[in-house]
């Protein structure tokens, strides 16, 4: 331990703004609770179930996408003018890793995100994933928001299928709604409509709404900021133990540094907009990680310290 924390003093390493140069090309069963059975009752089945279900690793996980972002600057043009919103960020991110964004709110981390995921395009610099050009959405690189966003009128196992029919492949694939349900632990509802969900349900089923497709990189916005704290907590375990079972290339942005210690292997900190990237750590903790732990609250120190304004 004292080793462990005798790196945690030397001071975090100031991250590498510009980064290697990188070759881009442009090539384009379960149980079923009791009836009337209480929401703590149905939650507790559903962890135990998903429990079960982690157990058996996934045979058809893709492999995560590696991410390259070298210079990358963006703005927005707004009534009054141009809005910086990211400074020459660059960073890599290798495939299968789980990485962590962290920044005082607004400072361009959704952004990043939506560079990312291809929905936008960045104004300067080049973003890449597996040394590809990303030029716009791809059906493995998959956003999940902090607000569900599923169909009302749709049950939660003809939410999941969207994606697949939007592909045309829902018949050939019918079977992996089944497995992603129960990988999310929602079997058990899957006839439920979004409005018959709780808050964390609606999160897990708009979750696998999204691994039905494979993503090979899960851009996470936010996804628990919404839930209560239990829940919260819940949820981080669970997703944790999902990434741990199809090893996805993982992106969170979190303002919570709790969060981000337990899930991420390197958190990246974010400056004010317009956006830079002011440190990075590798977090040299084991998984399931514990708050308790004096390196995690070392490490929640260090951070937020770095984060309060000066
Ligand atoms: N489409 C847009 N047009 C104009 N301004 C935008 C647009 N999208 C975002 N912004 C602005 O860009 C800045 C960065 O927004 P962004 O959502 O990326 O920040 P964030 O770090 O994710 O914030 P939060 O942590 O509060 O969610 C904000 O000032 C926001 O108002």
């Amino acid at each position: 331990m004292g080793a462990r924390l005798g790196r945690l003093r030397q001071p975090l390493r100031r991250a590498d703004h510009h980064g290697p140069a990188v070759l881009w090309s442009d090539r384009p069963a379960l149980r079923r609770p009791r009836p009337g059975a209480g929401l703590a009752e149905r939650h507790g089945a559903l962890v135990t179930a998903l429990e079960q279900t982690l157990d058996t690793p996934v045979a058809s996980a893709p492999q995560g996408l590696s991410v390259q972002a070298r210079r990358v600057s963006h703005a927005f043009t707004t009534k009054t003018g141009q809005l910086p919103v990211l400074d020459e960020v660059s960073f890599t991110i290798e495939a299968g890793e789980f990485v962590a964004l962290l920044g005082p709110s607004g400072c361009g981390k959704s952004t990043l995100l939506r560079l990312l995921s291809g929905l936008d395009a960045p104004r300067e610099g080049k973003i890449g994933a597996d040394g590809v050009r990303i030029t716009g959405p791809d059906p493995s690189r998959l956003l999940v928001f902090q607000d569900p966003t599923l169909y009302p009128w749709r049950s939660v196992r003809q939410n999941l299928a969207v994606g697949l029919e939007t592909r045309g492949v829902l018949k050939a694939q019918k079977g992996r709604i089944d497995e992603i349900l129960r990988l999310v632990g929602l079997e058990a509802f899957a006839d439920a409509l979004p409005h018959e969900l709780s808050g964390g349900m609606a999160q897990r089923a708009a979750l696998g709404r999204v691994l039905v497709n494979d993503p090979r990189l899960l851009l996470l916005d936010e996804p628990l900021g919404k839930l209560d704290a239990l829940t919260r907590m819940t949820l981080q375990e669970e997703l944790l133990k999902i990434w741990q079972a199809r090893r996805f290339t993982s992106v969170l942005v979190t303002h919570d540094v709790e969060e981000a210690l337990l899930l991420a292997q390197r958190i990246l900190v974010f400056s004010d907009r317009p956006a830079r990237i002011i440190r990075e750590l590798a977090v040299p903790l084991d998984y399931p990680r514990r708050r308790e732990d004096p390196v995690f609250v070392a490490l929640r120190q260090e951070i937020l310290s770095g984060l309060a304004p000066h």
